[in-house]
């Protein structure tokens, strides 16, 4: 059997609805849930394979997408939560108890600064934006997938619409790449 992608990809991607305003992420604590509110939907919705992002059980791949900060509240629980990493650019807030990330906030000097990261498969509504393309493919090869099925994975994304890239979408590694080149003064 192929292995799974990601649960919301391997069977064909349901299409998000443009006018759907937000709703409520849970972890998977069977009771004391944490519970975080977004006023919006997500943007920038994109499979992951870096090690970094959490993903479901046997996925190769998470999905993640992006809110403004100030659009998101953790509104239930939110002791239970804690920073896997602080020295990471991504600060992901995960559940002691679960270990499901909630969301990941971005604090230092950085293009994405403001946008908080995080899985509208926690949720149990549906309208949240579809996955838009596949990021950081060639990572899962780092966490011990065959390079030799690569390009079977590279496939599977293409047949359900998914552009495949090896860091982010060109369009994210062009506002990064514009971010750097102004801190560095240069002349675009
Ligand atoms: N090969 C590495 C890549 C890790 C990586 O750079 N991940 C990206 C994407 S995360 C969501 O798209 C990133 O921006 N990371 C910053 C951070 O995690 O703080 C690996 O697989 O680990
Ligand atoms: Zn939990
Ligand atoms: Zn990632």
């Amino acid at each position: 059997m192929a292995p799974s992608l990601h649960p919301s990809i391997d069977n064909g991607i349901k299409k998000g609805d443009a006018n759907f305003a937000g709703g409520k992420l849970y972890c998977h604590c069977p009771s004391n849930k944490v519970e975080v509110t977004l006023g919006s939907n997500v943007l920038h919705n994109h499979a992951c394979g870096c090690s970094k992002c959490w993903k479901p059980e046997s996925a190769l791949f998470s999905v993640v997408g992006v809110v403004p900060t100030d659009k998101l509240s953790v509104t239930a629980n939110e002791q239970k939560l804690h920073i896997i990493d602080k020295s990471a650019a991504i600060q992901r807030h995960a559940c002691r108890e679960c270990g499901v990330h909630l969301f990941g906030r971005i604090v230092v000097d950085h293009p994405f600064k403001g946008l908080d990261f995080v899985h509208t498969e926690l949720s149990d509504q549906s309208g949240w934006q579809e996955p838009q393309f596949a990021a950081f493919v060639s990572s899962i090869i780092e966490q011990g997938f065959s390079p030799d099925q690569i390009d079977g994975v590279r496939s599977k994304f293409k047949s359900v619409g998914l552009e495949t890239y090896d860091v982010l979408s060109p369009p994210l590694m062009d506002a990064i790449a514009t971010h750097t080149a102004k801190k560095n003064k240069a002349k675009l």
